[in-house]
């Protein structure tokens, strides 16, 4: 007899689990909790506590009410009975706090932008190194915490290769305020989102080091180009790369400092070196994890990715001046596959 297959609806996915309890693993479960129960799972105690009782996270979004539905544990073994799990782990950590949970059908939002120093994974092809049988689907796009936890409006990308399970779980996370649009291009999610944090830390030097508005535009537009190239090289499409998750997240990040990757290059650029900020810096800058690996990959993959290399050579501590006077004499050459 054929098995049939139980398709999913929005209804299956009623309790929806948060791993991570920082800026996005917050706002993020104040999203899901706007349809159904959300348990929301961090590593400090106090944090916990917060959210519980006072319905706050002091640390990651202390101006936000965050839901009084939304109940908060530092036990993993709360989440068990939650239908998905939305992962909001910062890239470097994803991998341990994967390890953690059990090996089962349940699918995992993955909602982090980077990827693995170590391995040079994007975070889908993690999950899928540690879960190779488990729906994995992509949530990406322009979303800073703090404008999607005051209801501000947006939309995102939600990339997954099964179609019930991405239908039913863009029913329900989709509130009037955050809108998921459909992709089976989880790769393509992903890379956008990896990428994004390194360019917005090339524009944040441009702002910081004062170099005009035209700069700026110029690396937005020959990121995006990296991007592309970066993307197509690795099997994503080309349409998920002008998405929401690829182009619309890099303008984002690219120019406002509500971005703690633009927040960091502009720091940069005004001359206070990687490791004077790291002194100080607690937040997650994930860019400047992921610039080092993705020009390893992309060397690997023969990918020309000038802008990438050289917010490499400025977080290892060359001026601003040399690096962009090496950017700017590089031989002229035809826009995209166009040659002189
Ligand atoms: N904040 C945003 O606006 C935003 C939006 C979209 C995507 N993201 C992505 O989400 C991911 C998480 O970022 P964030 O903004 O929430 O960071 P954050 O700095 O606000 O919070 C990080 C959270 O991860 C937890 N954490 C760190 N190491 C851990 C470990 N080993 N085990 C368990 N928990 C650990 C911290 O305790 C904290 O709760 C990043 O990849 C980021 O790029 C962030
Ligand atoms: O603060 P950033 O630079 O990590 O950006 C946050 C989000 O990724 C914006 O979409």
């Amino acid at each position: 007899m054929p098995v049939l297959e139980e398709k999913k609806t929005a209804d299956h996915f009623h309790h929806i689990g948060v791993l991570g309890a920082g800026s996005w693993g917050t706002a993020l479960a104040a999203v899901a909790s706007y349809k159904g129960a959300v348990t929301l799972w961090g590593r400090k105690r106090e944090i916990i506590d917060a959210i519980n009782q006072r319905h706050i996270n002091p640390d990651y979004l202390p101006d936000i009410i965050i839901p009084r539905t939304i109940h908060a544990t530092d036990e993993l073994n709360d989440l068990s009975s939650a239908s998905a799990l939305l992962v909001a782990i910062p890239a470097q950590k994803m991998r341990s706090v994967l390890r953690q949970i059990p090996n089962d059908s349940r699918p995992l939002i993955l909602c982090a932008k980077g990827i693995e120093a170590e391995s040079g994974l994007l975070m889908s092809q993690l999950a899928a190194d540690i879960f190779p049988h488990r729906p994995i689907a992509v949530l990406s796009g322009p979303t800073f915490a703090s404008e999607v936890a005051r209801h501000l409006p947006t939309a995102v990308t939600l990339a997954a290769k099964e179609k019930d399970i991405r239908a039913a779980l863009m029913q329900r996370l989709a509130i009037p305020t955050f809108r998921p649009y459909a992709s089976s291009d989880v790769i393509g999610a992903d890379v956008g989102g990896a990428v994004k944090n390194v360019l917005a830390i090339a524009c944040g030097v441009v702002a910081g080091a004062k170099l005009g508005n035209n700069a700026r535009a110029a690396v937005i537009s020959r990121g995006f180009a990296e991007m592309n190239r970066f993307g197509i090289a690795l099997g994503a499409k080309e349409e998920t790369l002008t998405g929401l998750s690829g182009l619309g997240d890099l303008v984002l990040t690219c120019s406002s400092e509500l971005s703690r990757n633009f927040t960091f290059g502009k720091k940069l650029g005004e001359g206070y070196s990687y490791e004077e900020q790291q002194k100080k810096r607690a937040v997650t800058t994930e860019g400047v994890f992921t610039a080092p690996v993705l020009q390893r990959v992309a060397n690997k993959l023969k990918v020309e990715m000038p802008l990438v290399s050289a917010i490499c050579d400025l977080i290892e501590g060359e001026s601003v001046n040399s690096v962009l006077e090496r950017l700017l004499s590089r031989p002229l050459k035809g826009e995209y596959s166009f040659s002189v």
